[in-house]
């Protein structure tokens, strides 16, 4: 099975509030996207594209290295991964789409999701469960709905699909489409996407307290 991984690497990190471009960031010392590629290539993923901001290839390119491929990414991570599916190889069987915001996902999560694809899956997305009670609200903040958590999952990356399928549904999505992962890309495709064990370190940097929590991840 030909696997190829792209990295969506070209989002600013405003939440994070770095001058940086988030996957720049450093944690203990290297950039979140260098951490983020040596995950999935510890997982078993060996070809890789990492989507950059449009103007930042050298930064990226000083980081990485030299065979990863360098795309500039869009304004959205949906543009930015569609980007990155358009370098991918051809030839290539299935396409893990990881985050350069999960830096430390275990090589194991990486492993479980190239083996459902392997299995014949065409869509899988590493999962945990919800373990606050989780509602819904109105502009009002009023509690309007409390969906049974037993059926509640957080989703993460890398989320891996048959490549030919991941294709079609970005070629079925509008221009303008900004979605918040690739499991709905192809689900707004009709295509079913199934779940295996995600893992609490891959968890993503989005704010600063994320970044202090992964870098004493790092120290122990
Ligand atoms: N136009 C974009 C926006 C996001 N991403 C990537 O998608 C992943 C998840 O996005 P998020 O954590 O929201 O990153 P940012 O968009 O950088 O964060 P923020 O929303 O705080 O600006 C990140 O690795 C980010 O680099 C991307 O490739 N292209
Ligand atoms: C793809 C993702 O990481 C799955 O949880 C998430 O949807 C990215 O969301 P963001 O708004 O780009 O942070």
């Amino acid at each position: 099975m030909h696997a190829v991984g792209i990295v969506a690497a070209a989002g600013s990190g405003l939440r994070l509030g770095s001058d940086l471009p988030k996957a720049l960031v450093p944690l203990a010392g290297r950039p979140l996207v260098a951490w983020s590629v040596d995950a999935l290539r510890a997982g078993g993923v060996a070809e890789i594209v990492v989507t950059v901001p449009p103007g930042r290839r050298d930064a990226f390119a000083a980081v990485l290295p030299p065979d990863v491929r360098l795309v500039d990414g869009g304004a959205s991570r949906t543009a930015s991964v569609r980007a990155g599916l358009a370098a991918a190889s051809a030839d290539a069987d299935v396409v893990l789409v990881h985050d350069a915001a999960r830096p430390l996902t275990p090589p194991d999560v990486v492993a479980r999701v190239l083996a459902a694809l392997a299995d014949g899956q065409p869509a899988v997305v590493p999962t945990l469960p919800v373990v606050d009670t989780t509602v819904v609200v109105d502009d009002a903040g009023v509690i309007t709905d409390a969906p049974a958590r037993a059926h509640l999952r957080r989703v993460q990356t890398p989320q891996g699909f048959d490549r030919a399928i991941l294709a079609a549904a970005y070629a079925a999505l509008g221009p303008d489409a900004d979605l918040t992962d690739d499991a709905a890309v192809v689900r707004a495709a009709g295509i079913p996407v199934t779940t295996v064990p995600g893992d609490e370190r891959a968890a993503k940097v989005t704010v600063a307290h994320d970044l202090e929590t992964a870098e004493a991840r790092v120290r122990r």
